[in-house]
This record gives structure tokens, sequence and C-alpha cells, in this order.
């Protein structure tokens, strides 16, 4: 399996995240995604290539202009009124405020926000640009006839929606490899989010529209992280009702329960007939992870992918969550060699 990377990932490194009430270095860290191309040449699982420049274009098919020209411009003028430090949100258009885009960047950041946990930094805009185009090369590759490819992506990008970030996500890596294969003539995309949290950013992109069929594992909002979205009553609207599944499931959830829920999407997704296969891949699932409550062992990745293989289609792998950095590259080429041995 052919893996897409780029060193780029390691411009984005934030000083430090909210944790426990105390500003603690980040979760999301460069370390995440040296472990696992380490493994990816381990293992040998294949070709290692950088990534082409698709530019701006198939990025905008899925994010606004407003939010783009902001996550560009950010970093500059944070710096030109004397800051060094990170650039941080702080404030919301929560319920009972009116959602108008404010004039100043401040204001902006929070307007194109859901939380505190995107900070922006110098190299935030370019390590975000290439973490897209390494989902586009690895699109790319599967487009073009490949059974699979591996988007090591840093940083993640399934908890942005068309013009907010949050989560460690500021692109949404899968919505634009999703859109781009509809793009070159697919008609029918399938997504499995199999990250520890719900993917709420790519729920709500295709959430009214029945061309992308968007299923997710996760922590049930009831108590787990993003709060907000990933009920099982998300079924779609509009276009889109009935091509949205949510399967939130209890703290503690190990294989027995997981693997079944994994089993109930998969044949979702066999019935609604994709063209391809995208997998938000986030091994945060794994039991000793650092900020997630699920029991996964490494063994079950294997299980994981060989269920995956077992839908008979063109499958796109692209990077996502996953805190138990030393284990992080074993969890996640597990998923890809059960895949590629099944
Ligand atoms: N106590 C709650 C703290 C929440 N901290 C933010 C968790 C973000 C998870 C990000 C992720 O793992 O879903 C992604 F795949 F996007 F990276
Ligand atoms: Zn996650």
């Amino acid at each position: 399996m052919l893996t897409i990377y780029s060193d780029d990932h390691r411009l984005h490194h934030a000083q430090g995240e909210m944790v426990g009430g105390e500003f603690q270095p980040c979760f999301e860290m460069p370390a995440r995604a040296d472990h696992v191309l380490a493994r990816v040449k381990a293992q040998q699982l294949g070709a290692i290539r950088e990534p082409e420049d698709f530019g701006l274009t198939p990025i905008a098919r899925i994010h606004s202009a407003d939010y783009l020209d902001f996550l560009q411009k950010a970093w500059a003028g944070w710096a030109a009124q004397g800051n060094t430090a990170d650039f941080l949100p702080g404030v919301f258009p929560a319920r009972h405020l009116r959602a108008k885009r404010p004039d100043d960047l401040y204001g902006q950041y929070g307007f194109h926000s859901f939380d505190c946990f995107a900070p922006i930094t110098a190299g935030t805009w370019q390590a975000v640009y290439t973490s897209a185009q390494v989902a586009l090369t690895a699109q790319r590759e599967v487009a073009a006839g490949a059974r699979s490819a591996f988007a090591l992506c840093r940083p993640p990008g399934h908890h942005a929606s068309a013009d907010v970030m949050g989560g460690y996500c500021y692109l949404n890596n899968v919505a634009i490899a999703a859109q781009a294969f509809l793009d070159q003539g697919a008609k029918r995309v399938a997504i499995l989010d199999v990250d520890y949290h719900h993917g709420n950013g790519t729920q709500s992109i295709f959430y009214e529209r029945a061309d992308v069929f968007v299923a997710n594992i996760h922590g049930s909002p009831s108590f787990e992280y993003p709060h907000f979205l990933g009920y099982a009553d998300e079924t779609g609207a509009g276009a889109g009702e009935g091509y949205n599944l949510n399967l939130p499931l209890a703290a503690g959830s190990a294989w027995d329960v997981w693997g079944a829920a994994l089993d109930t999407a998969c044949k979702r997704i066999a019935a609604y007939d994709a063209d391809v296969v995208l997998v938000s891949l986030g091994v945060d699932t794994y039991q000793n992870d650092p900020i997630s409550s699920f029991k996964l062992d490494s063994p079950d990745y294997l299980r994981m992918g060989q269920r995956i293989a077992a839908l008979g289609k063109p499958t796109l792998f692209v990077m996502e969550g996953g805190y138990a950095v030393a284990e992080i590259g074993i969890n996640a080429v597990n998923v890809l060699e059960g895949f590629q041995g099944a």
C-alpha cells in the first residue's frame, strides 16, 4: 500500500492546550506522525511518496472563502499586533448570541471555531495546506486504480466543517478527498470514521447530501468530546436523510461491542454500494490512549482492517487521531496490514 507523507506537518506544533485546568503540552504532536511513518517503514508496507500540490481549488470545494481567507492571514495579523505566542480563540457565537462575522481578527477566530483546541502558529497554514495535499495525492492514487492508499495526514481534519475549526482540525482532509472522487466521476462515496471522537465536521459537511454516506463509531456525545453532535438520531436531512449513521458507544467499550458496531456500519456501507470507501483512521480507540475511554487492543486493529477489506471496495485511509504515541504506529499500520492481508 502506498503511503503519502510530508515533513511539512512539523511546521505545526503548538505550545500547549488546556488539560485539567492547566496549560500542558499538546497531545496532537509531531511525534505522532513520526511513529506512524517509522512503522510504515519497519513493516515495509509499501512505497512512501511526497504529496503533489493541487492548489486551493479542491480545498475550496469544501471550505468557504471567508474561512480559507482567515486561516491564511491569521498568523500574520496576530504577529503584526506584536504577539509571539500561539494564537487562540476565546469568545464564540454560542446560543443567544449572533453569528455575524466580525471585522476584527480575534472575533473572526471565534466565529470560525467551536473550541480552543485549534491553535494557530506561524507554520499552521502551511502544515494544514500540505496535509490536505497529502489526502488529495493519495486520493489520486486510488482514483487511478489502486486498491488502497494511506494518507498520513497531520494535522487531522474530521472535526473541521466548511467554515469552523476545532479539535486539532483545520481543513477536513477526508471530506476534501471524498469531494475530489465525486468531482472526478464517482457517483457514491462512503466515509467510515473509526476515530474515538465523532467526526462532527465530516457529518455536517455532507449531512444534506445523498452522494456521500457517512458512518461514525465513537464515544457518545452524552459524555465525550465533541459533546454537541454524534447522537444516533442524526440520520441526515433533506436529500441526505438516511445517509448519515452514528453509532455512539459507552465508555469502556472493547472489541466485542466496537466490532459489532463496525459490522453494522459495514453492512450499511455495503448496502449503499459506494464506488469508493474512505476511512477516517483515528486509533485513539486504543486501551492506553491518554484522552479516550475505549478498550481496543493492538490485534483488534488487524481485525478492523480485515473487516473493511471485506467491503471489497477501493479504499483510502486518512490519518486522524491517536495519542498513545508509542503504539500509534503499530495500531494504525495494523489496520492497513489487516486490510492488505485480507
Ligand atoms: N477533555 C476533552 C478535551 C478535548 N480535547 C480535544 C480532543 C480532540 C480530538 C481530536 C481527534 O482525535 O478526534 C482528531 F482525530 F481530530 F485528531
Ligand atoms: Zn479522536
